[in-house]
Order: C-alpha cells, then structure tokens, then sequence
C-alpha cells in the first residue's frame, strides 16, 4: 500500500515544509502534533435543511453559522450539498465556478462569514463547475476569509441495492484526484466527503500526517445511514485515535433522497461528543486534542503495527491463504 501525498493545491503559505512518502510500514510512530497547543474549543456541526431555493439556503447557511458562533464556536461545519438538494437536477444548475473571482454567491458568503465571525469554516460541499467538469467539492476557509483547501469528493457514491432508490454521482461528477489536509487555527484538518469515509485508507493517510481531525461532510441516505453512519464515522475515530466530525443536512431537505442526518463528533476513543437527530439543528461539542494523546498511550497502536506481515502489495489472491 503506497501513498504519495501531494498538498500542491494547498496555498503556499499553509504547505508542509516537506511532501511525506507514505509507504504503508513507514507511518511515524510519534506525530508531530503542533495541535496540542491549541486550547480546547468548540465546533459546530449546522444540520441545514436543504431546499430548492438557492437563495433561501445561502441565507439559512448565513443565519446558523451566525449562531454557531454566538454560541461559542470557532470551528463551523456545514453539510454535503448545502447550496442545492442532493439530487441530479440541481447539480448543474446550481454549481458555482470557484476561480473565476465573484462568480460563487458560496464562495463570497463563507469567505465573508468566516472573516466577520473570525471562524474557520468547513463549508461542507456544493456543485463546482472547472473546466467543463463537475465536483462535488468542499472548501475550507480561515478566520482572515481566505481559502486554505479545497478538496472535490475522491470516491463518487454510485449506489445500487436491490429495493432502493439507485443514485450514480458518476453520471454527473467527475472524481478528485487528491487527498485534503489543512493546518488551521484549530488544528490539523484531514477533509473527506461522504462516501470518501468508506475507504479506510484517507483516514490512515490524514492519520499518518498528523492530522488531529477528519472532518466528512457528508448524507447518507435511510437504509446507509441507519446500519452505516455511525459505525464508520467510529471506525476511522478509533482505527486512528483521532476526532471524527461528520455533517449532514437535515432529513427534511428537498430531494427524492431521503437524508439520514444525525451529524456527529466521536472522539479519538470512539465516543460520541455530540450528535443531533435528523431535523434541523446546530450539534456542538468541546474538542480537546490531548485526548488524541492519551488514547494512544493508553493503546500504542502506532507501535504494535506489524507492516510485514499485513502490508497490502498487491491484490491477494487465495493461494495467499493457503
Ligand atoms: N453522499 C454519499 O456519498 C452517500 C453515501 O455514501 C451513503 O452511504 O449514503
């Protein structure tokens, strides 16, 4: 399992000084962690109810990111598909070009929201439109107003259970081609959207490379939600002894799929900080990264590793077993 990571999208003044050649039995076994400096402090999970009006939900997004931070918080999060319902008809309509200056009503409410407040905003995720192509696309901004990462969603959810409703991201988006993390005012942030949490290995790598926090935007639908939500978002918690945070519009948003909601923070031992049920609310809750510290004394699992036994070079097959 080799991972190379390229942070070139970052901008320049918040890069690594050094790329990191991640090479599956070569994960540090201590982190630098410059996040145990950083006090305690409160982040806000905005369960939005998503409708087809543009408009109206910029300006929800405006009013709960407000009270996220009158209440305390300096780190906001915002769900997967905030502008627009998560559905294909308003994926191209409502999709936002990021570059071109004041062309993204999105881009200018965060950057603005983010500066005023002086938070750092998750923005969850919305349609982009690059070069003739769609992301599914999250950006982070600081509390200057400026960018500092944006991450398109890696893994499209194509999703096609028997009795279902099918849903095929692939018919409208194209894929990232890189993973996200981003040193903050509230420490080092690993991004993945949604179905990105089904793949063990970002987490692994965001692990790898200090990050403190994984943060999903994401919205499982009704039957993933209930078997699947919570156990992943605690699987990539405990497997790397960090904090989770995953957000989702609310159930009652536009759209033929239903959303599960219940946007959660589970902590480096897989308990669960806060969670909301599935109509429209502000989860908060404190987030100390010693306890990322002392998770890993209390199981030194970073040590244990035995790479050479489990290192997955190439796709297994039965003889393997035998
Ligand atoms: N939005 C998604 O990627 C949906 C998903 O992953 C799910 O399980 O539902």
């Amino acid at each position: 399992m080799n991972f190379h990571i390229d942070n070139s999208d970052i901008p320049a003044g918040i890069k690594r000084p050094n790329k990191c050649t991640y090479k599956g039995n070569n994960i540090p076994s201590s982190d630098p962690l410059p996040s145990l400096q950083i006090p305690k402090f409160k982040i806000a999970l905005c369960q939005l109810t998503v409708t087809s009006d543009k408009a109206m939900n910029l300006a929800n997004a405006r009013s709960m990111m407000e009270v996220a931070a009158e209440k305390g918080a300096r780190l906001v999060v915002l769900p997967e598909m905030w502008v627009c319902p998560y559905a294909n008809d308003y994926f191209a309509k409502c999709s936002e070009d990021l570059v071109v200056e004041n062309s993204s009503p999105a881009f200018r409410l965060l950057s603005e929201v983010s500066s005023r407040l002086r938070i750092t905003i998750v923005g969850g995720s919305l349609p982009e439109w690059s070069n003739g192509r769609l992301y599914n696309t999250c950006c982070v901004f600081g509390p200057d107003g400026e960018l500092k990462a944006k991450h398109r969603k890696l893994h499209l959810f194509d999703y096609y259970a028997p009795g279902d409703v099918p849903f095929r991201e692939s018919d409208f988006f194209s894929t990232g081609d890189k993973p996200t993390i981003v040193d903050t005012d509230v420490g080092r942030i690993g991004i993945g959207i949604c179905h990105d949490i089904r793949f063990p290995e970002l987490a692994m790598l965001y692990r790898a490379r200090g990050a403190d926090l994984i943060i999903f935007p994401g919205a499982f639908n009704m039957s993933t939600g209930e078997l699947l939500w919570e156990l992943e978002i605690k699987a990539r918690a405990v497997d790397n002894q960090f904090f989770v945070a995953a957000c989702s519009p609310s159930r009652d948003s536009t759209g033929s799929y239903t959303i599960w909601g219940h946007s959660m923070v589970v902590g480096p031992n897989g308990d669960i900080k806060t969670s909301s049920g599935h109509e429209e609310m502000i989860a908060i809750a404190e987030i100390d990264y010693s306890e990322n510290q002392l998770q890993r004394e209390i199981f030194p699992l970073q040590q244990l590793r035995k790479e050479n036994i489990y290192q997955l070079l190439e796709p297994c097959a039965p003889k393997h077993f035998v």
